[in-house]
């Protein structure tokens, strides 16, 4: 199958797919990806979030559930974007709670029959903090995992930026090439939205020789494309050099080989705000702290099991020992 076979007819949309929807989805996260967010914002909130993550004990003694902490870290940046304010404290008691009840609305929604009876549920939160978490989650993992990769982007970010000077900014994320193939990696590897969102055929259609009746619900399965061998060289293989050999691939819905966030007017909105807070987020963490694995787990050891539920996460959470190694409130 040639790479562009997987063009979706245009008679596979979703319902609800009218002008004023895209327009209206489009406006408000192109507002939130541009201008509104400046580098003091996000360092002032990184920093804020790094000074909880000590806090709480990252001095190297104390494991942190990586996952818990980006999923704070990300709501309430996301929330800062939106409302400007944070959403979630961390010392509250509510913060602890909610963490636990969208894992288990997470849970609910992600057994298709429920959702199917409430198809609200297919919409609580799977395009914002959870896709977010997962990706930075399976980011920190697969780094943990690969002490060598680990090593080469925190030296290329250390390079760049020094021990003391000042923290990531927007401007540098050009010039860490490893940090963003990484990114593209862990996308292809790790789709946080594994089957997209559910499309429909409005009509009915042809697709790659198969009828498709109008009204068919049709899941598009990111994560098989992204592992496919026909296209990918040992795909299985967490690899980010793919990424800088074929460095004009992006995820912006062109390579059909390569859509972890959907492609065509109902594909993610919000992409012009994540490829900022992705690697802002995973850069300032591995430029900020060192890192190993918790427990004397081997990194050989880690357990790397999925679990598929609307969001692609870890079966496992990881559990990781971060020490601070610059002075991040610069
Ligand atoms: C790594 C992060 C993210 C990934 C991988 C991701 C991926 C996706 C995917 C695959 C879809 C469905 C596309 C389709 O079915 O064709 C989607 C839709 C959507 N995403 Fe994201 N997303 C991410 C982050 C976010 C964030 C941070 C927000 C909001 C703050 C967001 C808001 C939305 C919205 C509103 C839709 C629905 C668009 C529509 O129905 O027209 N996403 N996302």
């Amino acid at each position: 199958m040639g790479h562009n076979d997987r063009v979706m007819p245009p008679a596979i949309g979703r319902a609800r797919s009218t002008s004023t929807w895209t327009n209206m989805v489009a406006g408000v996260f192109c507002q939130v990806g541009s201008s509104t967010w400046t580098h003091h914002d996000f360092m002032a909130r990184f920093n804020k979030h790094c000074g909880h993550l000590i806090q709480r004990g990252a001095n190297g003694s104390n494991p942190i559930d990586v996952g818990r902490f980006v999923f704070y870290m990300a709501f309430n940046l996301i929330g800062n974007l939106m409302f400007s304010k944070d959403l979630l404290d961390y010392k509250s008691e509510k913060g602890a709670k909610f963490f636990y009840h969208v894992g288990k609305v997470m849970k609910l929604a992600g057994k298709s029959n429920v959702a199917d009876f409430l198809p609200v549920l297919k919409r609580v939160d799977p395009q914002g903090t959870d896709t977010t978490t997962s990706t930075i989650e399976w980011a920190m993992a697969e780094l943990l995992h690969n002490p060598r990769t680990l090593k080469t982007v925190q030296a290329e970010l250390r390079n760049h930026l020094g021990y003391h000077g000042r923290g990531l900014e927007e401007k540098d994320i050009e010039n860490l090439p490893y940090l963003k193939a990484i990114i593209k990696e862990i996308l292809r590897l790790h789709p946080p939205l594994p089957f997209l969102v559910p499309h429909m055929a409005m009509d009915s259609c042809k697709m790659l020789g198969y009828h498709i009746p109008k009204e068919t619900q049709v899941l598009v399965n990111v994560w098989a494309i992204g592992r496919d061998p026909k296209t990918w060289e040992n795909p299985s293989e967490f690899k980010p050099e793919r990424f800088l050999e074929l460095n004009t691939m992006d995820y912006k819905g062109h390579h059909f080989e390569f859509i972890p966030f959907g492609s065509g007017r109902r594909m993610c909105p919000a992409v012009p705000l994540v490829s900022r807070l992705l690697p802002m987020a995973l850069g300032s963490l591995l430029h900020c702290f060192d890192w190993s694995l918790a427990d004397g787990v081997k990194p050989e050891d880690l357990d790397m099991s999925e679990r598929m539920r609307i969001t692609l996460r870890k079966s496992v959470p990881l559990k990781a020992l971060a020490i601070p190694c610059i002075d991040f409130r610069h």
